[in-house]
């Protein structure tokens, strides 16, 4: 395990950067300092985790990262563009980003494989392309067979599964996740981030993903963020080591152990 100090600096095409991002909702000294002036690099190609106790800022963080939130303070890049310029959200920097909720927030009246393709359709793309889009996405995140169902005819994992799917129907750089899979029973989540772990390693892409789970975080992560209660700010950085692709028996190994007893001891003070 290595401890790291807060690095900042510039991005390629996949990366984020927060330039002092600042966030406070209300009247400044009235209100709530939800992220205190940040400055932070999340590197292209990762699995970048936010862990932190509730009501931390780590869903700001994310929401701001996604153009969500607009910063009171600071700059946000995203692939090396800012995310804003004069009060405005800059659509080519937007275009990079797909988000996936803790709810999958799918139309019930539309089938799994209009609900995946609905951004492409948005896009002016043709049913064809719409199809075979969809098509190519069940296989990779593990539903084919199940275009033509409604959302209510799968289970709470496969419908995370499209979730995932429709945030990568336009193909961005960057894939942002809140409690992606909070709301499933424990077997099924940790069915879901192997999954997740395979579909990042197949398509390369950049996640960064908001768990409240130490364990979760340190199964998945690249790099762990920690944030400290309220007012947020970055606590640490910890570099995760464990080769690819991991499965279920590195939470026996003591340095996987050993994280997660730092992290705990951490979140517990
Ligand atoms: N729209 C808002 N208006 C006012 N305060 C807000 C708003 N959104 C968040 N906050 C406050 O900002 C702080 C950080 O909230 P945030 O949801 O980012 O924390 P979190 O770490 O994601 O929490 P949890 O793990 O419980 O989801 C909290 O005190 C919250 O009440």
């Amino acid at each position: 395990m290595t401890m790291q100090s807060v690095a900042a600096g510039g991005g390629n095409n996949n990366s984020i950067t927060l330039n002092g991002a600042e966030k406070y909702f209300g009247v400044r000294g009235h209100g709530v300092q939800a992220l205190t002036p940040t400055t932070l690099d999340i590197k292209g190609g990762e699995m970048t985790i936010l862990l932190g106790p509730s009501g931390c800022g780590k869903t700001t963080m994310l929401r701001m990262i996604a153009g969500l939130e607009t910063p009171t303070a600071g700059s946000i890049e995203v692939g090396g563009a800012n995310l804003w310029s004069n009060g405005n959200r800059n659509v080519d920097a937007l275009k990079q980003l797909g988000m996936v909720f803790q709810e999958a927030n799918l139309f019930p009246w539309l089938t799994i494989e209009e609900n995946i393709a609905l951004p492409l359709k948005l896009r002016g793309i043709d049913k064809a392309g719409r199809q075979a889009k969809a098509a190519e996405l069940c296989k990779l995140v593990g539903i084919s067979g199940f275009e033509k169902r409604f959302p209510k005819e799968l289970s709470g994992g496969m419908r995370q599964r499209a979730a995932i799917a429709r945030a990568l129907s336009y193909d961005p750089n960057i894939l942002l996740m809140d409690e992606p899979f909070g709301a499933l029973d424990a077997i099924t989540r940790d069915t879901m981030n192997g999954e997740l772990q395979r579909i990042w390693m197949e398509t390369g892409k950049t996640v960064v993903l908001v768990t409240h789970s130490i364990t979760e975080a340190v199964f998945l992560a690249s790099r762990i963020i920690l944030l400290s209660p309220r007012p947020g700010r970055v606590q640490e950085i910890i570099d995760v080591p464990f080769e690819r692709p991991r499965d279920s028996s590195i939470h026996k190994l003591p340095e996987f152990q050993s994280i997660v007893a730092h992290l705990r001891t951490q979140l517990e003070h």
